[in-house]
């Protein structure tokens, strides 16, 4: 960041190219005989928000460290924003902001003031440390708190005021590490808008790591799932939740008040279905074999008004579906075709490892 600067962020924002902003490739690093993190490939793009995800010691942390330079890759390469942390750290500094998950202020000085302390450290000006800290604030929410000494500061104060201590050098990306860590849900959902809101209004490229899964499904465009130092998947959560489906089958989930034989056959008939999965209670039936369901069944609920059925298919037949129930006399009072959450997504993929 430069002296000069125009008063509010986002006016001061340059058009910036399309492309990639961070590039990992074969990025690995070892402590002796752990391998923190094992040859992870990654880009993210201009704009994007990706959350990396992973439980305890997945290696986030060490992750981010080698993209700010501030750890050396055993071997790979990071590039952010075109320049090797490695080898050019002090430049990756000026154009990457990071929050770490412990953000350290100086507790008896006033909000104001650790601002205009970080943007005077990052070369501004003082008058346009004012400035620009004041603005910065503002759009964090927290002007009328200004003049109050960090000390006092509530962990989701600190989490927005440490949001603002990173935008005020400008940053082209910013890498958030856990910031939803202790922060009530009124905080978490304040949080997680302004980082959209910064991301959409000011070009932003935002990296968070989380293990609070179903938070960053609210804001992230991408997400990477991350154990024992390897990406197991990554992608925006409806292209994880099709990896999902088994073999690219598609399953649509059925509620009807009673469920008689003539269903089983009409949807039995349709082109694509190839199986029909009733709750544990009901006989399960599967196509063109004798065998009955496997014991679990993870698609199968219960609803209020009874028990919900699956039909799995080889491609989207929910209007078929529900015609065909309809056509058959019977109440259909639910249904859609599934899709899974984050949480789905990211305990059927770690069951899936622990399986293999
Ligand atoms: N300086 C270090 N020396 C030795 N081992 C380390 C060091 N830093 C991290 N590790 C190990 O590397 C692995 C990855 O740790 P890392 O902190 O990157 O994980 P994380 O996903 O950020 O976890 P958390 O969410 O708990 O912070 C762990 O097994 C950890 O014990």
């Amino acid at each position: 960041m430069t002296a000069g600067m125009t008063p509010t962020p986002a006016a001061a924002a340059a058009p910036l190219a399309a492309g990639p902003v961070i590039e990992l490739k074969g990025l690995t690093k070892k402590y002796g005989d752990t391998t923190a993190v094992n040859h992870l490939n990654l880009t993210i793009s201009r704009g994007e928000i990706f959350g990396l995800l992973g439980p305890n010691g997945a290696g986030k942390t060490t992750t981010i460290l080698m993209m700010l330079g501030l750890t050396e890759p055993t071997s790979g390469q990071a590039k952010i924003c075109g320049l090797n942390p490695a080898r050019e750290a002090l430049k990756v500094k000026r154009k990457v902001g990071y929050l770490p998950d412990d953000i350290g202020f100086y507790e008896d000085r006033t909000a104001l003031d650790n601002l205009i302390y970080t943007a005077r450290l990052n070369g501004i000006s003082r008058e346009d440390a004012v400035v620009k800290a004041a603005a910065l604030l503002e759009k964090t929410g927290l002007s009328e708190h200004a003049g109050k000494k960090v000390g006092a500061f509530s962990r989701g104060m600190r989490q927005r005021l440490g949001l603002a201590d990173v935008l005020i050098k400008n940053p082209e990306v910013i890498i958030l590490d856990e910031p939803t860590l202790g922060i009530d849900p009124e905080g978490v959902r304040e949080l997680l808008a302004l980082i959209s809101a910064l991301s959409r209004d000011e070009q932003l490229t935002v990296l968070l790591s989380s293990h609070h899964l179903h938070q960053v499904q609210q804001i992230c465009d991408r997400v990477g799932l991350f154990v024992q130092g390897q990406l197991i998947a990554a992608g925006d959560i409806r292209s994880l939740s099709e990896q999902l489906d088994e073999d690219g089958n598609y399953y649509v989930e059925v509620g009807v008040k009673e469920w008689l034989e003539p269903l089983d056959e009409a949807i039995s008939a349709l082109e694509g279905v190839t199986e029909i999965r009733k709750p544990a209670a009901e006989a399960g039936k599967r196509l063109g074999g004798e065998q009955p369901f496997r014991g679990e069944q993870p698609d199968a609920a219960e609803n209020e008004h009874g028990p919900i059925v699956t039909i799995v298919c080889d491609r989207d037949l929910t209007a078929q579906i529900a015609e065909a129930v309809i056509h058959s006399g019977a109440e259909l009072y639910y249904i859609r075709r599934k899709e899974y959450g984050l949480d789905d997504i990211y305990h059927r993929y770690f069951e899936r490892r622990e399986e293999s």
